[in-house]
Formats: C-alpha cells, structure tokens, sequence
C-alpha cells in the first residue's frame, strides 16, 4: 500500500555510558497520506528520535528495532542503498533550522537543483521556478540567484519548503519548523503548511512543541510521553476535551492557556518507572497505574493509555 506508512512495535535505544537511554518505547501508529499528523510533547519525548528512525537518519549508538512498513518494505531494516532511494524523493525531511540547513556559499539555485538530480537541466530549471512560485517568490529568477544571507528567515523556510517538495515525495516529516521563530515568522510558516497541505496529497508527519499550529492544521494528533503515546485521535477532539491526565496537563501548561506546568520531571529514560511512565506526576493514580502499564484503550474516537478508561 503507498497511502501509509504503518509504525508498528517500534523501539528506539541509545547505547551510553550511564545506560540505555529508551527513546522510543513500543510505538506503534499509521501516517496516511494526503492528512497532517502532529506528535506533540514535552522536550526529551522521543519526537524527533522517531522521526528520524523513519529516514535511517539515526546515530551509531542507536538501537532500533520494529516495523516501519512503507509500500510493503520496512524502513527501519532497509539496505543503506535502498533507504537513500526513499529519503528526499518519496519521504523528505523539513529539517528545524533553515540556517544551518542551506548551505551559505551556495546559490539558492544550485542547492535546489542538488535536490532534482537528474540529466534535463532545462526542464528542471523550469520545474525550481515553478516551485518558487508557488511559495510566492514572484521574481523566482532573482530568488534562484540568491545567497542565504540575502534571504529573510520566512524566505529561507520558504525555499527548504520548496526543496522538500519539488520532488514530489509521497510523505514529509518535519521537525519543528516553527521552533524558535518570532510570532510573524510562525505565521508565514503556518500559511507554508497550509499551503502545502492544500496544495498536495502529501502525508505530514509535523513534529511540533508549537500546539496552536497543531491545531491550526493537523488533523490528527499523536500525544507523547517517554516514548510512548499516551493519546490519539482526531485533533479537534484532543483539544476540546482531552482524556489522558497528561494530555491535560500538557494543554494547560501552554502559554496561551494557564501556563500552568505540571508538576515534577519526565522519568530518566534510562530508569524508566514501573507501570504508567506518567504515573509519579499523575494527579489520579492508582495502585495499579504503579504496577501495570496500561494499554491504549478505545475511548469515543481515540486512544488513551490510562486506567481512568479501562
Ligand atoms: N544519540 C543519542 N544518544 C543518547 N541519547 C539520545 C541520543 N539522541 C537522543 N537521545 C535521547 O533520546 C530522548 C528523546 O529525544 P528526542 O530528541 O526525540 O526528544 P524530542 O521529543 O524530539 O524533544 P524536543 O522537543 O526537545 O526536540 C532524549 O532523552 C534524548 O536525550
Ligand atoms: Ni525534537
């Protein structure tokens, strides 16, 4: 099937000094194509370690096992030659940081045409401006002949739109493209992502801190905790009336809400608590949530991984 990518059993650990760090933790999921997921949660959640897992993009030290099935291949054992074939052209990365992202020495144009390889130069020029264009570069030739430094920073975000798109890829995962940007700039990127999801039947995988962009334009939200999803379902839903006490938690601890944080630390993912990995911060534990993990129970039209729903 090419409409989805199905996660299924995934782990993730990281070999260190003090231990093995468990990042991801029995994560299973789908990502459907022409739909914006967003995976939300606190810092250290296993977001981007996810993320990255799906593209091989991972360091030595990681340990990865499961399933990732993307057109009846598993992403995450796939042969070094084969994933390169997949990353960029049919799931592409929007990385977080524009700056360190284009390369400052080069043209606009030459890092786009480094993303369309191919033998038909004039074609593909074509097919840059074009995709300029359609980010709203009105004068594309000038932009293509730009350096970085001459772009703004909603025209940088522009244009690794540009490049994660330009091939046509059947998927993106993108890693907080709103991270640390002024309120205007999160706009712009908001109405990027807009358009891109207007624009395409592309899957997103949008990994975000940034909730009022989660619920601006996701339609399905994925809550994160130590590894695990605590909650799923559609956002709207999520939002309006959140089920596991950490999704509650989290949406009250937002600026725009009460900014109310919740009290004590995620666990050590080296010393991972027994049961609910929420359950030394949880409000309404039991004796059970100490001893038991929970499993992801059918609430309405969503998941929770709470006993309050057993
Ligand atoms: N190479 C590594 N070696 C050891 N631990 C790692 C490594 N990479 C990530 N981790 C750990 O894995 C955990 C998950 O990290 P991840 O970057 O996925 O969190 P995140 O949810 O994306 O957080 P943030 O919102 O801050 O980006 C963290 O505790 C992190 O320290
Ligand atoms: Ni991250």
């Amino acid at each position: 099937m090419n409409n989805r990518i199905d996660v299924n059993h995934v782990h993730v650990a990281f070999q260190t000094k003090e231990g093995l760090v468990k990042a991801v933790n029995h994560l299973s999921m789908s990502f459907e194509k022409g739909k914006v997921t967003a995976m939300i949660g606190e810092t250290g959640s296993g977001k981007s370690v996810l993320g990255l897992s799906l593209l091989q993009l991972l360091p030595d030290n990681s340990l990865v096992s499961g399933e990732a099935f993307y057109e009846n291949q598993n992403l995450l054992t796939m042969k070094a030659s084969e994933i390169r074939k997949i990353r960029g052209r049919k799931i592409a990365l929007i990385p977080q940081n524009p700056d360190t992202s284009l390369n400052p020495l080069l043209k606009i144009k030459r890092q786009l045409l480094e993303v369309v390889t191919g033998n038909h130069r004039q074609p593909i020029k074509t097919a840059i401006f074009n995709e300029l264009k359609r980010y709203h570069f009105t004068d594309p030739e000038r932009v293509a002949e730009a350096y970085p430094f001459q772009l703004s920073g909603g025209m940088k975000q522009r244009i690794l739109a540009a490049a994660a798109t330009i091939r046509q890829p059947e998927f993106i995962i993108a890693d907080e493209p709103t991270k640390g940007l002024d309120v205007l700039l999160r706009h712009e990127v908001y109405q990027i992502f807009q358009q891109m999801k207007q624009d395409t039947h592309i899957g997103f995988l949008l990994i975000t801190h940034d909730l009022i962009f989660a619920n601006h334009i996701a339609d399905h939200l994925l809550v994160l905790y130590a590894g695990e999803i605590m909650e799923s379902g559609p956002t709207q839903d999520l939002f309006t009336e959140p089920s596991h006490p950490y999704t509650k938690g989290f949406i009250e601890a937002q600026p725009y809400k009460s900014l109310t944080p919740i009290p004590g630390m995620p666990p050590s993912l080296i010393h991972l608590p027994t049961g609910c990995a929420f359950h030394p911060r949880c409000p309404y534990k039991k004796t059970l949530c100490q001893q038991e993990k929970p499993p992801l129970f059918s609430v309405n039209n969503r998941k929770v991984r709470c006993f309050l729903y057993a």
